[in-house]
């Protein structure tokens, strides 16, 4: 009877014909913690019982051999972790990245407080951004957009899970308009930002599984939401308002000066754990440029 170790040591090893082994070891002991509904402390402290037999583990050579073709964890688990949430993903949703949550953090740290804070969240794949600042802002009123109807239904769900009420609208940004019953005190995205050139530099669980509407930009306009997203915050932004982006490291400066020259204020880069400037902020003070 194997254990819950050995199985885990199994699959890991298994893993490292495509991905190094800290990477494998953690990708199996998510895995097993997924099918066996236990946490990290209690996989460790169950790692020598042995396991006897549990139906649980019947679809474990399964998920191996869809892991072994690159297929993120994620979709083949079918959840993601973000910023203490546990939300639902498909191939419809980007898997939402750790540098999101520290947007997350930003806008919470920036915005706490406030009372009946209007936020919009456009290109919400998963839902991930509404649905973490409705645990740090309460009281707060969310409308998120996607183009994506299947994605949208994906952050139906998720937010129906986690009790949030959020007004989700299927809109194209490049050509609609979300429909708004007040103006905004917060915009946030985190729109395609990659450029068609990174492509080569990808990785093939990125590159294969996720959408590419999600991830790409073209290259000869990889500002085109930034620009599209905050002309659109000088319409439905009230003065005052904040406009938070997640961003391509490369364009910081670029879209700095894109928020400066529309009139927006207070325009500042913040850098992510990794001392990367990956997030803009900016105020929109009322008057455009
Ligand atoms: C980088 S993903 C971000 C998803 C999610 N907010 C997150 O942080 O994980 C970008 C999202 O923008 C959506 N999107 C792409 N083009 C769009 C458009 N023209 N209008 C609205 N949403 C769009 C994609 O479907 C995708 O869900």
């Amino acid at each position: 009877m194997p254990t819950l170790r050995q199985l885990t040591a199994n699959l890991s090893t298994a893993l490292q014909a495509i991905y190094e082994a800290p990477e494998a070891e953690a990708m199996a002991a998510q895995t097993l913690e997924h099918l066996l509904d236990l946490t990290p402390l209690q996989r460790r402290s169950r790692a020598d019982e042995p396991l006897g037999d549990d139906d649980r583990l019947a679809p474990l050579p399964a998920l191996q051999a869809r892991l072994l073709t690159h297929e993120p964890l994620q979709y083949v688990l079918g959840t993601a972790h973000f910023a203490g949430l546990e939300l639902e993903v498909t191939p419809a949703t980007l898997i939402p990245r750790p540098e999101t949550e520290e947007l997350v953090a930003l806008i919470a740290r920036e915005q706490q407080g406030r009372p009946n804070l209007r936020v919009l969240d456009v290109g919400t794949g998963s839902g991930c951004i509404p649905l973490a600042l409705a645990q740090r802002l309460p009281g707060a009123h969310f409308t998120a957009v996607d183009v994506s109807g299947e994605a949208l239904a994906v952050a139906r769900r998720n937010a129906a899970r986690c009790g949030v009420a959020v007004d989700f609208q299927q809109v194209d940004i490049l050509q609609g308009v979300p429909q708004l019953a007040a103006p905004l005190d917060v915009l946030v995205s985190n729109p395609p930002y990659v450029l068609e050139a990174e492509r080569a530099l990808m990785r093939p669980n990125v590159l294969q599984f996720e959408p590419a509407t999600a991830l790409f930009v073209p290259d000869h306009d990889p500002l085109l939401f930034y620009r599209r997203i905050a002309e659109l915050g000088c319409q439905l932004l009230a003065a005052g308002g904040g406009l938070y982006f997640e961003i391509n490291e490369q364009y910081a400066s670029e879209t700095e000066e894109l928020l400066r020259g529309l009139g927006y204020a207070a325009v500042a880069s913040h850098a992510d754990i990794f001392d990367r400037p990956r997030m803009v902020r900016a105020t929109w003070e009322g008057i455009r440029q």
